[in-house]
Formats: C-alpha cells, structure tokens, sequence
C-alpha cells in the first residue's frame, strides 16, 4: 500500500519528499477537502519537486537525489453541477506540469454526478492523446461508498480513462471513510474495480478520509493501490500546518507494508 499526503507549501513538499512519500498531492487544506491552491503556486512546487529530484550539478561526488515523487493537485471543492468550471479549473491545474489532476465528485444530485464523470472520461482521454496529465475522479463518499457514481465511474467506456480512482470524505469532523463506509463496504469497492478492470488495466484505488494510524490494519486488510493522509500528519486541524513527528510515525507505521 504506498501513501499520499498533501502538503500547501513548499517546506512541507520538501518534507514529504525527503521521506520518500509516494504521492506529493498539492492542496490548500484550509480551503476545503480539496482545496485548491493558485495554480502559479502549483507550477513554483513542481519546479522545486522536479528540480531537486534532477541530477546535482558541480559536486564531485553528487548525493543521491531524494526519489521522484508522482505530484497530484487538487481543483477546488465544485458541486457536480458546475460543469463548465470544473473543466476550466481541471484545464487550468493540468496545465501545471503535475502527473495527476485530482476532480471531486459529489453523488448529489445523481444525474449531474454522471454527466460529470462522462465529461471528465473525455478530457481525460485527451489529456491521455496529448501525454498530459492522469486523471484522478475523487468520490464523495461523506454517506457512504457512493455505488450509482461508482458504477458509473466502471463502466467500460470510462473505466480506462482514469489514472486512478479515490474514495474521500469532505467533511472531516464527521469521522473517518471507514467509520462513515464500514471495512466490507470498502472491501467490496476495491473489489469492484479489480472486476470492473477484468483484462484491462487496473485504475489504481486510492482511499482517503480523515484515516489515522490506528486505522492501517484494516485498510491493509482492505487492500487499496494507496491511501491518503492530511489530518493525521498534523498536530491540530488539518488546515493547520504539518507535523513532522506525525509524519515520521505514518511512514514507520505504513513502511512494513510499502515494502510488502
Ligand atoms: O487526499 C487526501 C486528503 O488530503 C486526506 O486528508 P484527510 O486525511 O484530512 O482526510
């Protein structure tokens, strides 16, 4: 299971970096689940991501560069209905040199939530045609694993537009994805996709939602592609700023079964 955080700055992007954290996903907490940060902000992280993950120049014996992390941002919290910025604004990220553009989908109303995945599947696939970025839908899962979105998400004509998929909450006072989903529906969701993907390539699940060390046995047991973190590596609120002890202690917690 490899493991996302998001950081909203440069010091905690160099942190998460430094330790060798699989996902470096750009947001600004403060702004809500997926806040989004200024997009010449995205575009100044991913220089120094990209940058101190290149070759050193002009030392005899260069360090080892820290590894190169996948850089995910995030768009902003959108209702389905919003269409036309939602693609505007996933348009405007993509455009940031990052490897993965992170979209919220809410399952309310149902209809809009379709016709937003199905208009996400087609940028996705350009993006794919032009070597752009992945695309990342987010489902909205606050009441629970959102089954009519996600189908819609597997359906054969859209399930290989994804880069990933995910599974978070917005509401982060409201207890965890697992409180708020149940381990065997979540069980059932990572085994949806394996059987929605059958001869295809496999998007990558990704869970998320207010989760905390104590929660690893069982996403292990869940068995996501990865799963993702923000108020756990933080001393207080989620918007306020990384811990790096908490850090340290998710990646010792996490790393028995990154290496597995
Ligand atoms: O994308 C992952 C989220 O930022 C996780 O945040 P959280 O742990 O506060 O739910």
């Amino acid at each position: 299971m490899r493991v996302l955080v998001s950081v909203r700055d440069a010091d905690e992007a160099r942190a998460l970096q430094a330790a060798g954290v699989d996902y470096i996903d750009l947001k600004e907490p403060a702004a809500g689940a997926l806040g989004g940060l200024p997009t010449a902000e995205i575009v100044r992280l991913v220089g120094l991501l990209r940058a101190a993950a290149g070759p050193s120049r002009g030392a005899a014996v260069p360090p080892a560069p820290p590894p190169v992390p996948r850089i995910s941002a995030t768009i902003g919290d959108w209702p389905a209905q919003a269409l036309e910025i939602v693609l505007a604004q996933a348009e405007a990220v993509a455009a940031c040199g990052v490897d993965l553009v992170k979209i919220g989908v809410r399952p309310d109303p149902g209809p809009a939530a379709v016709a937003l995945l199905e208009a996400l599947a087609g940028r996705a696939r350009q993006w794919q045609a032009a070597g752009g970025p992945g695309l990342v839908p987010v489902l909205v899962a606050d009441a629970g694993v959102p089954w009519t979105v996600l189908d819609a998400a597997l359906a054969p004509g859209r399930l290989t537009a994804w880069a990933a998929l995910m599974l978070d909450t917005e509401d982060k006072r409201g207890g965890s994805l697992l409180q708020r989903c149940g381990e065997a529906a979540l069980r059932e969701t990572v085994a949806a996709v394996r059987s929605a993907a059958a001869g295809q390539a496999v998007p990558e699940l990704g869970l998320a939602g207010a989760l905390g060390l104590d929660d690893l046995p069982r996403l292990r047991a869940i068995g996501p592609a990865y799963a993702g973190f923000r108020s756990a590596v933080c001393a207080g609120e989620r918007a306020g700023p990384l811990c790096p002890q908490r850090l340290r202690a998710l990646l010792a917690a996490l790393r028995p079964a990154v290496a597995a």
